[in-house]
């Protein structure tokens, strides 16, 4: 297969419609901005659309810094045809209320949203609007959209960012209703097999395990593949496998790149100790925070380690 590079991509799905936090990631990232933009009312119909060649790449939202990991990413990528994360984009997260014009706060007796979205509000809602029931929605602009058509809507109000609003010309009922007001979220573009950006530095490498069998230390022996080579962690999830109760993979990303010599030495340890390690790609930091090798776990280092044992061999 002859290697794909970023500027081959130009179709770029995304969670929709338009005003989500989604594409503010998009717009956030360089080569898409100028590109064609296509919505996906799911994750799972942007993964698709992606798997099936309709796009070359679609932007995703993976990671809360107040709810956690995105199961419906998470799960679509551990699954189905292989899919591989060629970069991220880090959005601060800002939420309003919104409704039709003149519909009063205290008239709101329902709110549309995205589930994660509400988490994120949980707190303002129980102290402003205490009997309000929420209504998911497949995405914060979802709730704008609709709020926006005319006819009948599910709900009264919606939560969502202000650009989403403002497209549909609704009213803010309450601006930055957020619990937490440093609250960012991560966004990964994805692509097919074949887009693998160079080492920068300062990278990340995303993988999912699928434990050989349930034992005593099973975790513990994934853990140490990573912490004798000093790679470190920045993400890992135990998600169910949907086989059998109890039955769970894991998400992890770390520091480094597969072109890394510690990173390579990882993978081929997690390979021998598990019943299969997918690999979802190495790509640039969004915060460009570059890895130190520890002592003795530098390149350099598996170089001289392997011309040692050669020359023992020989
Ligand atoms: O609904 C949106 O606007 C999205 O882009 C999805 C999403 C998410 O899945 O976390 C993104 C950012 C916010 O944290 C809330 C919702």
């Amino acid at each position: 297969m002859t290697p794909r590079t970023l500027s081959d991509l130009h179709r770029f799905g995304y969670l929709g419609p338009r005003g989500t936090f989604t594409q503010m990631a998009l717009d956030a990232w360089d080569g898409a901005r100028h590109e064609e933009q296509v919505p996906f009312g799911s994750v799972d119909a942007a993964l698709d659309a992606l798997r099936s060649a309709e796009i070359d790449a679609a932007m995703v939202p993976i990671e809360n810094s107040v709810e956690g990991g995105v199961s419906a990413t998470l799960d679509a990528l551990a699954t189905g045809d292989p899919l591989v994360v060629i970069g991220e984009v880090l959005v601060p997260v800002t939420f309003v209320l919104c409704a039709r014009a003149g519909m009063p706060l205290g008239s709101v007796r329902s709110v549309g949203t995205h589930p994660h979205a509400w988490a994120q509000v949980r707190s303002w809602m129980a102290s402003h609007l205490p009997d309000a029931v929420y209504v998911p929605t497949l995405s914060t602009a979802a709730s704008a959209a609709a709020l926006g058509r005319p006819g009948d809507v599910m709900f009264d109000a919606g939560v969502c960012a202000p650009v989403a609003a403002a497209n549909e010309g609704l009213e803010i009922l309450a601006g930055d209703i957020g619990d937490n007001r440093a609250a960012v979220t991560r966004f990964v573009l994805v692509s097919r097999p074949g887009t693998l950006p160079e080492p920068t530095g300062a990278d990340k490498t995303t993988v999912v395990l699928f434990q050989r069998d349930d034992h005593a230390g099973g975790l513990l022996e994934l853990l140490e593949q990573f912490a004798v080579r000093g790679v470190n962690m920045t993400r890992l999830e135990s998600r169910p496998t949907g086989e059998a109760m109890g039955s769970y993979c894991f998400s992890i990303d770390f520091e480094g790149h597969v072109q890394d010599a510690r990173v390579g030495e990882t993978l081929m340890g997690l390979r021998r100790v598990c019943a299969d390690v997918r690999f979802l790609g190495s790509y640039p930091r969004a915060d460009g925070v570059r890895a130190d090798a520890r002592l003795g776990t530098a390149d350099h280092d598996f170089d001289a380690a392997r011309l040692w044992l050669e020359q023992l061999r020989s």
